[in-house]
């Protein structure tokens, strides 16, 4: 058995309002090179942690970590839709030792997944079914949410889980790093929009068309300067990058939640997925990142990254 990792911001940006050529350029680069480094690495088995923004996880029920047993994209910003290939022996047996281990996980039999797992499928797979997967749902967006601590206990579980299976296993970490794009909080929203965080699955099209309409227009606003988002933090996505690299985790998730938000936005708690995928490599021993890239790209309303990594 053994690991490798690749983490990667997502952005249901890219594609819908696009940095300038080069910058777009430079990106599918990275990709396209993580994209190599996972063929050569040709994984039996990923698991990927990511977040969901109110497609699949909703106030009716928001657990902090979901394990997928069966699961399928909700296709939002013109992403595939439809079934990914869950190994769902490989999901119990996850969530058995996370149980186990004094991580609470959720089971579902039906998870709907959206930008913020697929996405990073997309980039490195071209398809949803390409891999047998086994998604973990990190709560990132709807409050109260734990300590991030309890990311790297569920990764450090998931890690070790894993190290049982008999395959090549990439683990995936999704988001990030910084960045506060108009995804709603519901102390804040107004009361359609609550409305939609408690029992908005499955909207309309024409509601999902608004939506992703809306977080163009507000791309296109922050990118000029303008608009009620808190910037991009480069100086706060190093540390994250230098820290994981390093294995000091504690640098990240030692912090109450407020400091991700004052120092790098409300969505910046997506890098619980970094930490929990860090984690989930530390489980197999030391470490060394292979490729480290980021650049601020506003247009996509991110501090945009991407790392991979094997064990020493
Ligand atoms: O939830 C949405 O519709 C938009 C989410 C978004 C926007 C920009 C960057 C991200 O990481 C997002 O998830
Ligand atoms: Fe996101």
């Amino acid at each position: 058995m053994t690991v490798a990792l690749c983490t990667t911001s997502h952005s249901p940006l890219i594609g819908l309002h696009d940095p300038p050529p080069e910058v777009r350029a430079e990106v599918d680069g990275v990709l396209t090179r993580a994209r190599a480094f996972v063929e050569k690495f040709d994984p039996q088995l990923v698991v990927v942690f990511a977040p969901d923004h109110y497609n699949g996880f909703l106030y009716d029920m928001m657990p902090p970590f979901c394990v997928g047993a069966a699961a399928s994209s909700v296709g939002d910003y013109g992403l595939p839709a439809g079934p990914l290939d869950v190994d769902r022996n490989a999901a119990y047996a996850i969530a058995k030792h996370a149980l186990a281990a004094g991580v609470d996980v959720a089971v579902s039999e039906d998870m709907q997944v959206d930008h913020g797992l697929v996405q990073p499928l997309t980039f490195l797979f071209g398809s949803l079914t390409a891999v047998p997967v086994v998604p973990v749902f990190i709560n990132c967006v709807a409050e109260p949410l734990g300590p991030a601590v309890r990311a790297r206990l569920l990764g450090t579980a998931v890690g070790e889980a894993v190290r049982g299976l008999d395959r090549r296993v990439l683990v995936v970490g999704s988001g990030g790093l910084s960045h506060d794009p108009p995804v709603p909080r519901l102390a804040e929203a107004p009361p359609e929009v609550v409305e939609r965080l408690k029992r908005g699955r499955n909207p309309t099209r024409e509601q999902r068309a608004q939506r992703e309409s809306g977080t163009v227009a507000a791309a296109a606003d922050f990118a000029q300067g303008e608009g009620p988002y808190r910037p991009l933090n480069p100086d706060w996505d190093d540390l994250v990058l230098r820290s994981l690299a390093a294995g000091d985790f504690g640098a990240v998730d030692g912090h109450d939640n407020d400091w991700f938000v004052t120092e790098a936005g409300h969505s910046a708690h997506e890098v619980r997925t970094w930490i929990a995928a860090y984690a989930a490599l530390a489980a197999q021993g030391p470490y060394d990142v292979r490729s480290s890239y980021y650049r601020p790209i506003p247009e996509w309303f991110a501090g945009f990254a991407t790392t991979t990594a094997l064990p020493r």
